[in-house]
């Protein structure tokens, strides 16, 4: 008969082993993350029938968990796990879709009950396996409508695509779009944050171990290259991965094939390889802190996600959806925004992009207390961050601006409106610069 699999996420690993041993000795299969990162990766890479989680993790909390689960469509019951004092937040868990709550120290034959109670409930467990979330909506902006051309280009081709773009602007789901609309779109979608992968264990994480090849390695583990084979894996904060494994990934691209760690067998590989960052790779390479061959793999097209604050035609949208949401989620029936709030959001600057603006929304969404959201309901925003000509960097970048510009051109192969994303800076802002700088086109 098949196990049930439970995930643990705690981060007090005396507990955690403990409740492991106990949940084996019982019946179930159980793996121990302490991470929140960690936890992630395993719910993308296999099917779990309950999480056991606790809300304050090093990475994060449980209800960051529950909120990411949401987001990808993941119906795994979660039973939170908090200690006495904690109760509040297990509450707010609830509304978060935690399926129960159970206070430390865990009894383990009210877990059990728990455990029992929730895989025999008669909930659609015997759904097909959790699909790539698709509740994504699109702008309508130029800056938006260009970007999604240039994914509906891409899309079916086998090519690397590097994506671009600021914290926040929704990079992960332009390359969710991108692996919808390609023939591998039933296919897994892994996603990988490589800036939160050790640097010891980011091979193993990867490409996979035997057991016994480290200490900690107690059984055979299957890395993200393998559970993404003939799908696609997302590469997000490429820009992190440290050298060593900047080497063995420009080899398992090269080959085509991967090795686990402590394994002689190579396995052979079949992934679209979708990265993205936020931070100037360009500069990084010059630094030496990136491989150029490796940039030059993955990125065979670029992509840029444009600022929220260069699409304001889209702030409207997004904000209906992302108050759709919270009204569903905090179980609220707000209409809309008044005409003042919409102002606001409009001219507001957005450094954090559709992030914040998703988390401004849910926050005023929870304080309002007429029908629609007003401006005190909103937080009062700081002004935008301004170019000072007094600073030191102020000349330099004066003087860099040229190449930059030439440089966007260049990538965006001329297109004006994609170097105008590339350089974060308007179209017309551009066009006044060529002028100015005299380049030829
Ligand atoms: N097309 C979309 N439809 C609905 N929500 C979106 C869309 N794009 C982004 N979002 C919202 O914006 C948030 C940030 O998106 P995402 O995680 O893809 O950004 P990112 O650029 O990958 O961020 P980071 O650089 O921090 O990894 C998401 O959690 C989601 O709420």
């Amino acid at each position: 008969m098949k196990q049930t699999k439970i995930l643990i996420l705690e981060d007090d690993t005396p507990f955690g082993v403990m409740l492991r041993g106990w949940l084996e000795r019982s019946g179930y299969s159980a793996v121990l993350c302490c991470r929140v990162a960690d936890a992630r990766s395993e719910l993308q890479g296999s099917t779990y029938a309950v999480v056991l989680s606790d809300l304050r993790l090093p990475d994060g909390d449980g209800l960051e968990l529950l909120q990411w689960m949401r987001e990808q469509k993941m119906d795994t019951p979660v039973i939170v796990m908090s200690s006495y004092g904690e109760v509040s937040t297990a509450v707010a868990a609830m509304k978060f879709g935690a399926k129960d709550f159970l206070e430390k120290p865990v009894v383990p034959s009210l877990l059990k009950d728990k455990i029992e109670a929730i895989i025999s409930a008669p909930v659609a467990r015997d759904k097909p396996e959790k699909k790539p979330h698709t509740e994504s909506i699109s702008g309508k902006s130029i800056a938006a409508q260009v970007m999604y051309d240039h994914i509906l280009k891409v899309a079916p081709t086998r090519m690397s695509v590097l994506i671009l773009g600021e914290s926040g602007t929704g990079k992960e789901y332009a390359a969710r779009m991108i692996h919808n609309n390609s023939p591998r779109a039933d296919r897994a979608f892994v996603a990988v944050d490589c800036g939160s992968l050790s640097r010891e264990l980011a091979a193993s994480e990867l490409f996979g171990h035997l057991k016994g090849a480290f200490t900690t390695a107690i059984a055979d583990k299957k890395g993200f290259f393998e559970t993404a084979n003939s799908g696609t894996i997302f590469l997000d904060e490429v820009g992190n991965l440290s050298y060593e494994v900047q080497v063995q990934l420009l080899r398992a691209l090269q080959e085509r094939k991967i090795r686990p760690v402590g394994s002689a067998q190579n396995i052979e590989i079949d992934v679209r390889i979708v990265s993205a960052t936020n931070e100037n790779i360009e500069e990084a390479i010059a630094e030496g802190r990136f491989r150029e061959d490796l940039y030059h793999r993955l990125c065979e097209f670029t992509l840029s996600v444009p600022p929220l604050r260069e699409r304001k035609g889209d702030i409207a949208i997004f904000a209906a959806e992302f108050l759709r949401q919270a009204n569903r989620e905090l179980e609220r029936s707000i209409k809309g925004f008044s005409h003042e709030a919409s102002k606001m959001l409009e001219d507001h600057h957005w450094s954090g992009n559709l992030r914040e603006l998703r988390n401004v929304v849910r926050r005023a969404a929870l304080f309002a207390t007429g029908d629609e959201i007003c401006k005190a309901d909103l937080p009062t925003f700081a002004p935008a961050p301004r170019t000072n000509p007094t600073d030191d960097n102020y000349t330099l970048r004066r003087e860099n601006e040229q190449q930059h510009i030439e440089n966007a051109l260049y990538r965006a192969r001329g297109n004006k409106t994609l170097a105008a994303q590339l350089l974060k800076i308007d179209r017309k802002t551009l066009y006044n610069k060529i002028h100015q700088y005299g380049i030829k086109l």
